[in-house]
């Protein structure tokens, strides 16, 4: 990230909920620093502390450990009034879309600058603008029920865009969508990043969503980040058993494997699928057994993994290792 200065910075941060004597640790000991201008996503399966943790950085959840650092200012420090202006710095998005039913589009726009004091013309202005970024100039006398999911996310992210954010906070904002809609909010998402430099935080629980649009990735598990990293490196070289699970779920079968040596061969896009195993088979003279196969051939590269079982010898597992560190194919052990 060179010299860039991060607009978020989470240290040592941890949630505790306690309701009736019970204790739930949400998150624990989170260090994470977001930067101006990037698309930082955060998976997790479900319950892993993704939307507490979105919570937290808007202050909307006080975290019971550690600090928030927006832009410079540490959250804790803040008066409530101080912290509202702050609030107004990070817009949020979230899967129900949450507007305001009895509103129009337009008035749904006009709605956080009224809140924050701006006058009615001035509201109507942004908004119409901000209707126009978002590609719904010609709804904005519509009433939300009137329009397709999608539409409606596209309301709601003019009214998080309306006070001018620093942040867009986007809270599994595409997992009501179907593919080909959520496709076109990623693709809005990526301009409003591009054209109006806002950094965007993406929670999700889908990999694609990552895939899609996100520069760096952080990966919670059980209320901890289990790893983090650019989007590309993340999805070649997964270290952590929940990154794995995430990015390989067909091949989580191959447990069954249990005891036997195996090696999953990663296809970054170098190399192509059918000389690789090929290849090797004959130059090793060793015969492999392909466990698993989950590879995608783009204008002739292959991407994914292959899981193959090594042979029992050791002269023929050695030389397969020669033949891969020497054609500098990636590949791990699989545990
Ligand atoms: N207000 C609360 N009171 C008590 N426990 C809570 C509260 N909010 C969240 N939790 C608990 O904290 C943990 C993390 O929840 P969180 O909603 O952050 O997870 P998540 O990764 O966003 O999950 P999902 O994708 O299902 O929304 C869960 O065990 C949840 O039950």
């Amino acid at each position: 990230m060179g010299n860039r200065k991060p607009i978020i910075e989470l240290i040592g941060l941890g949630k505790t909920f306690e309701n009736n004597n019970n204790k739930v640790t949400a998150l624990k000991g989170i260090d994470l620093k977001i930067y101006e201008g990037e698309i930082f996503g955060i998976i997790g399966l479900s319950g892993a502390g993704k939307s507490t943790l979105v919570r937290c950085i808007n202050y909307l959840e006080k975290p019971t450990e550690g600090t928030v650092v927006f832009n410079g200012i540490d959250l804790s420090k803040v008066s409530k009034h101080e912290l509202l202006k702050i609030r107004q710095s990070m817009g949020m998005i979230f899967q129900q879309f949450n507007l305001l039913m009895q509103r129009t589009v337009l008035q749904n726009v006009c709605f956080p600058l009224e809140i924050a004091g701006v006058s009615k013309k001035e509201a109507k202005k942004r908004a119409i603008e901000l209707l126009e970024i978002v590609g719904l100039s010609d709804k904005a006398n519509s009433y939300p029920a009137k329009l397709s999911g999608g539409q409606k996310q596209r309301v709601a992210i003019a009214r998080a865009l309306a006070t001018k954010p620093k942040v867009l906070l986007c809270d599994e904002a595409t997992s009501a969508l179907d593919p080909t809609t959520t496709r076109s909010i990623l693709k809005l998402l990526n301009e409003i990043n591009q054209k109006l430099g806002i950094t965007i935080i993406v929670i999700t629980h889908e990999m694609s969503v990552i895939e899609e649009i996100c520069h760096r990735v952080a990966i919670i598990d059980h209320s901890n980040i289990a790893e983090i990293g650019d989007v590309d490196e993340v999805f070649m070289k997964p270290k952590s058993k929940i990154a794995k699970k995430l990015i390989f779920p067909g091949a989580n079968h191959i447990e069954i494997f249990e005891g036997k040596d195996k090696l999953r061969i990663i296809f970054d896009g170098r190399t192509s699928l059918e000389p690789v195993i090929a290849n090797m088979i004959l130059e090793c003279k060793a015969p492999v057994n392909i466990l698993f196969a989950d590879t995608n051939d783009i204008y002739g590269k292959a991407y994914g993994q292959m899981i193959i079982q090594l042979p029992d010898d050791e002269m023929g597992k050695k030389r397969i290792f020669a033949y891969l560190e020497a054609n500098k194919i990636p590949h791990e052990e699989v545990i």
